[in-house]
């Protein structure tokens, strides 16, 4: 028997509501598996935990984490008790810097049985690779002077060893995708990172030869994913603009309720994270209507790296399935719950 331990942290608003499906999804994975297991160990830390202990987690909290396989996370966030930048700082961005997670990838592609709302998708596949360690979200600054003489400096922060990691990830994905990197940059106007980031991208690519390159201004790419996705493949971007696209990748799927992403630490030293691209949705949480797929669609890349990948396929087609049978969230057009989306697609998974 596979003993997969995994860290729960459902977060914030929605979170605690797709975070408990997509754990009763894996279950049944494991169940279809024969010799898989989860063992999960939940942490309460959440802007309500801030509120009590005054802390996103106990100053132990990433000890707690480091023995897990992988971190499952739901969303975090809810600006009526805490300002987002100590809630995402405290938490999120903590465990994603602090376990050195530097890459996130963040899939955009079309789901059988969800309407793009583009009026001419083409079938579009594309890989987002978000640069996830420094870059627009350095905490390097400061705030001086009050009133209108105040003055306010926001560094961003660009490493080599940054930057030509992340490159470096998306041209070995590429190579196993359709061998196609586009770089998202924007050196017509942030004059020393980017052609920084555009030299590191040239250099890459010259090791590289077997990969097709591209290289766009991030306002003109965030164009591109509307008006021509299927040409692009492996996107790769900093931080601040792979988040952009990814919400952007979402929205041309069909929903931000359906993206799914991966922190992936490369080192080994510390668990990777899995979490959906989208928010806490405070405007939506207590009504039972999240969309759960993206959160599921999440587990399959859990699965995935920690090497289900039949699992994860499975899953995939019980999603689309699913989708196919017009059992969906209203953020998708349809007008089943939460948990009756998760129930069709438990449904579908022990039919296939
Ligand atoms: N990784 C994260 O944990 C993460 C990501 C984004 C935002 N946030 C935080 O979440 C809070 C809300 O942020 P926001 O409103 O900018 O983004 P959001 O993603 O929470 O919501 C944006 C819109 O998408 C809708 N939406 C999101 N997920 C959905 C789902 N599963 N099903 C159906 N509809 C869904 C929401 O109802 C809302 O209209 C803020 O505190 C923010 O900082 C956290
Ligand atoms: O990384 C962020 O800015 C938080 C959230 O918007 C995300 O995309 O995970
Ligand atoms: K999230
Ligand atoms: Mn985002």
């Amino acid at each position: 028997m596979k003993q997969i331990e995994l860290a729960v942290i459902a977060g914030d608003g929605i979170g605690k509501e797709v975070v408990p499906e997509a754990l009763r999804v894996l279950d049944v994975v494991a169940e279809i598996h024969g010799g898989l297991k989860f063992s999960s160990t939940y942490h309460p830390w959440s802007s309500e935990y801030y509120v009590q202990h005054g802390e996103m987690m106990p100053k132990d909290g990433l000890s707690h984490l480091t023995q897990s396989d992988a971190i499952f996370l739901g969303a975090v966030g809810d600006s009526s008790l805490v300002a987002d930048h100590i809630s995402l700082g405290g938490l999120l961005l903590k465990i994603r810097r602090e376990f050195e997670q530097v890459i996130n990838i963040r899939p955009a592609k079309q789901l059988k049985g969800i309407v793009s709302p583009l009026g001419n998708p083409q079938n579009f596949d594309i890989m987002i690779v978000r640069e996830n360690s420094e870059g627009e979200y350095s905490s390097i600054g400061g705030r001086v002077h009050s009133g209108e003489d105040e003055i306010v400096i926001q560094n961003a922060v660009f490493t080599k060893k940054g930057v030509s990691r992340v490159i470096n990830y998306a041209f070995e994905l590429a190579q196993k995708r359709s061998s196609h990197v586009t770089s998202a940059t924007k050196s017509n106007g942030i004059v020393h990172s980017m052609p920084f980031w555009d030299e590191v991208f040239k250099e890459v690519a010259g090791n590289h030869g077997d990969v097709q390159t591209n290289s766009e201004h991030i306002d003109a790419l965030s164009a591109f994913f509307i008006t021509k996705p299927q040409t692009l493949d492996v996107v790769v971007a900093s931080n601040l603009f792979g988040d952009i696209l990814s919400d952007i990748g979402a929205a041309i799927m069909g929903s931000i309720g359906i993206a799914p992403s991966g922190n992936i630490n490369l080192n080994g030293k510390y668990p990777s994270m899995f979490e959906p691209v989208h928010g806490s949705a405070p405007d939506i949480f207590g009504k039972g209507i999240a969309n759960p797929v993206g959160q599921i669609w999440t587990a399959k890349m859990m699965l995935d790296h920690l090497g289900e990948h039949e699992m994860g396929r499975i899953l995939l087609g019980a999603i689309e399935e699913s989708m196919q049978s017009g059992i969906k969230t209203t953020d998708i057009g349809g007008n089943s719950s939460t948990s009756e989306v998760t129930d069709e697609i438990i449904h579908k998974l022990r039919n296939k």
